[in-house]
């Protein structure tokens, strides 16, 4: 299939700005409205669409082939796509995988998630580089037929990401054991076995493979919803606690966030290990601010220079938000940087087990140089416990 617009379009992207990208509708049809991200990884589209911290968003894969692979049950980060709708370059051909069990095409639709393929991607990339993420409404409509003045009008009354606050909706409604290690072949996902730091989780939009990885170090998972109290934390004899990942921005959801962890600050000694928007409400529960970015950092190839050992980590990224490393207040350390724009990837406080990344060291999809994080927080807990 050709990558340009077919000559009769059946799906349509508009930006706020007025730009039109005419392409082949898949997936679900109607219309939805969103901020726009590009997200450069080769691999792992599955795990990017149903990635909570991209509620809200619509994600244009650069790399050209997407969908080769099909879905499967066990890629999955949470239950259903998060993301808002998907932009591809090619129009997906039919799976061949082993372990595909249905198409992306499919799996879309049956899920509500609108997709649009035949665009120039890179074109749409250079746009969103240069003029930040915009706000767009996607419609896919097969008999073709586009208001494109209502849908210029639905991109721009789009309210943006900005003091919205939506880790409460894809938080889990309530409290639950997880149970599963990380994959291995050939076997897939074991199930947690001799577990010996008791943790827990908040979940602002938490993915499975973070549970995983915290279980494969040794970690018995409470998570607990968004909203948890300090006494429903603590009510749980933790060891550790542990802040997830997850949609919005963080201003907003750390103004119940904050106080919560503040006081496992101020009123315990408890390892604290955040990741991401975690890593954001860590750092504004230290008195530290958080800022919108141009376009974010969305890939799998992202250096990232951990201060402490000179290493550079190449890490999985999904952030539009970042932590002003002007304002970390003293006894506060920058640990890592971007190597692509300075801008800062983690923090600890002085002479505590308490730290954060802005990366995601659970990969998923991604390389792995960071799963040394969570054998760190499971020796935090072990000193502790000495
Ligand atoms: N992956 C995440 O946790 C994203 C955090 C936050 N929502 C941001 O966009 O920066």
């Amino acid at each position: 299939m050709s990558a340009a617009a077919p000559d009769r379009p059946t799906a349509c992207l508009a930006l706020a700005d007025g730009t039109l990208f005419y392409g082949q509708g898949f997936g679900a049809t109607g219309q939805t409205e969103a901020e726009l991200c590009f997200n450069t990884a080769m691999t792992g589209y599955q795990e990017i669409m149903t990635d909570p911290s991209y509620a809200g968003q619509i994600v244009t894969f650069t790399f050209p082939h997407i969908g080769n692979v099909g879905v499967n049950p066990e890629d999955d980060e949470t239950a259903d796509p998060v993301a808002a709708g998907m932009i591809v370059k090619w129009m997906p051909t039919d799976p061949s995988n082993w372990r595909a069990v249905q198409g992306l095409d499919q799996w879309l639709a049956s899920r509500g998630r609108i997709a649009l393929g035949g665009v120039d991607t890179r074109r749409l990339t250079r746009a969103i580089r240069q003029s930040g993420a915009p706000h767009v409404a996607l419609a896919h409509n097969p008999d073709g037929s586009f208001d494109v003045e209502a849908l210029v009008a639905a991109a721009r009354g789009f309210a943006g990401l900005e003091g919205v606050d939506l880790a409460r909706e894809v938080t889990c409604a309530q409290s639950y054991r997880w149970n599963e290690m990380r994959w291995a072949w050939p076997d897939g996902y074991a199930p947690l076995q001799d577990p010996k730091y008791k943790v827990v989780a908040l979940d602002y939009g938490a993915k499975r493979n973070i549970l995983r990885c915290l279980a494969s170090a040794g970690c018995d998972v409470t998570v607990l919803p968004a909203t948890a109290s300090f006494e429903d934390v603590m009510a749980q004899n933790p060891d550790g606690v542990f802040l997830s990942n997850g949609p919005g921005d963080p201003a907003a959801t750390g103004a119940y966030a904050v106080p919560m962890i503040r006081q496992v600050l101020d009123d315990t000694d408890l390892p604290v290990f955040g990741i991401c928007l975690g890593h954001q409400m860590l750092a504004l529960a230290l008195g530290a601010q958080t800022i919108k970015m141009n376009h974010g950092h969305h890939g799998a190839n992202h250096p990232v220079k951990d201060h402490d050992t000179g290493k550079v980590e190449i890490t999985s990224m999904n952030h539009g938000f970042a932590v002003d490393a002007q304002t970390l207040p003293q006894g506060v350390v920058e640990t890592h940087t971007s190597l692509f724009d300075g801008s800062n990837c983690g923090i600890r406080m002085d002479g505590r087990p308490v730290w954060s990344v802005q990366h995601h060291p659970e990969a998923s999809p991604g390389p792995q140089d960071s799963y040394y994080l969570f054998e760190r927080f499971a020796r935090a807990m072990a000193d502790r416990a000495a």
